[in-house]
């Protein structure tokens, strides 16, 4: 099905992207995970494993499945053309600057990767000085540079297709990340928006030039007139701002953006990491936010500007109000703080709901997943020792393109 529709978080999924982890997380060492934002070196094999237990899950609920590195090797395809811009376009977005060193990667890439799939995973993957045979003779940053250095860094957190673009309703916000490890990862959206036959006339709410960083973990569709936007460490107010007008200026039926202020850091790196919607009345929440948490109401001022208030009253009163029925907010951990910080920080509270009462889980959060449960929750549990160890859950791992409408 062309084009994308996902009005809500909860109703029946129908197609979802999703990035296989591949030989980036061969290229994470020691000394780069704090940059590359890893706690620590998944086993690429076991992680493949569960992800794909991720994919079978999703497909015996009648999901379909796309992958990120197939629709960006479509694109190349289907328009020969564009390799060349989009690998000079990569190679000077990897911090690539002398013509020296773009002509050596770029006959090295086209010269040992020539199918488009091969060429697309390699730039997911990076490169590293000892696989380029470059003549020693005449260089000095041959001669001195260390072999094992990456030249073009890899993309380890691609598996976590939520976070470079976002679907809001029937548009996409093709985001400006936080960190430059991650800005690199929106040239694929950049790409498969502007050229896919899927994809090319899904209306862009934010671009990845702009200035201001907003990333798609913090972006939750309640409902096709109400957005929630977490400001973050990785979404900006400026960005929100930016994101509300052009929003209200579209054909987009979205009336209403609540911006949720959560507290600045890095286990609580994006709303959906501690607030996401598993029902038509029911959230799970982690309780370490609700007593920072801000709620600002933001509408058009019908002048091509916004209004903005904060609304005071409490989060399920809010909730209440925009989803329509009484809202029940469920505690990662149950209520016990120590197994909500332990879960939390395993991504408990990043579910999938591939429809409203049915989400996807963490097997290793078994206290959230038994007050899940016990609320009436059907949990799908997949397995997670490999994958959680880049800080994301479920949800973080998948992009929906297509939810049914109520
Ligand atoms: N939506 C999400 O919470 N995504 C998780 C992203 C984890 C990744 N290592 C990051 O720090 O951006």
């Amino acid at each position: 099905m062309a084009g994308v529709n996902v009005p809500s978080e909860i109703m029946p999924l129908k197609k979802v992207l999703l990035h296989r982890p591949g030989d980036e997380l061969l290229n994470l060492t020691p000394n780069t995970l704090e940059e590359l934002l890893f706690d620590d070196i998944p086993f690429l094999k076991v992680a493949q494993e569960e992800h794909d237990a991720f994919a079978k899950i999703l497909r015996d609920e009648g999901v379909e499945v796309v992958y990120l590195e197939d629709l960006m090797a479509e694109v190349l395809d289907l328009y020969p053309e564009l390799r060349e811009k989009f690998l000079k376009q990569w190679i000077f977005e990897a911090g690539i600057r002398t013509d020296r060193y773009q002509k050596i990667i770029y006959d090295y890439l086209n010269d040992n990767y020539p199918t488009n799939k091969e060429l697309v995973l390699k730039t997911m993957a990076g490169i590293n000085l000892q696989e380029l045979h470059t003549d020693k003779s005449n260089s000095l940053v041959d001669l001195v540079s260390d072999a094992s250095k990456l030249v073009c860094a890899p993309m380890p957190n691609l598996y976590f297709t939520r976070d470079p673009f976002a679907m809001i309703g029937n548009g996409v916000s093709i985001n400006r990340m936080y960190s430059e490890t991650r800005n690199r990862e929106t040239i694929y959206g950049e790409y498969i928006f502007k050229y896919h036959p899927d994809l090319q006339d899904v209306p862009e709410y934010y671009s990845r030039y702009n200035t201001f960083h907003i990333e798609g973990g913090d972006i939750l569709n309640i409902n096709d007139k109400v957005l929630a936007i977490g400001i973050s460490q990785r979404t900006e107010p400026d960005a929100i701002d930016q994101i509300a007008k052009n929003i209200f200026e579209s054909d987009s039926p979205i009336e209403t953006i609540l911006a949720f202020n959560i507290p600045n850091s890095r286990a609580f790196m994006h709303l959906d990491t501690v607030f996401t919607q598993i029902d038509y009345d029911k959230f799970t929440i982690h309780p370490g936010i609700m007593g920072p948490l801000t709620v600002f109401e933001i509408k058009s001022d019908g002048k091509g500007g916004i209004k903005v208030r904060e609304r005071n009253e409490t989060l399920e009163e809010i909730l209440t109000e925009y989803v329509g029925r009484p809202v029940t907010l469920i505690p990662c951990g149950g209520g016990d703080r120590i197994a909500a910080e332990r879960e939390q920080w395993n991504d408990g509270s990043n579910t999938l709901c591939i429809r409203p009462g049915t989400v996807v889980v963490y097997e290793r959060n078994d206290v959230t997943n038994a007050v899940l449960e016990e609320a009436g929750i059907n949990v799908l549990q997949m397995p997670s020792a490999e994958l959680s160890r880049g800080r994301g859950g479920p949800r973080c791992m998948s992009m929906p393109l297509w939810r049914d409408a109520e």
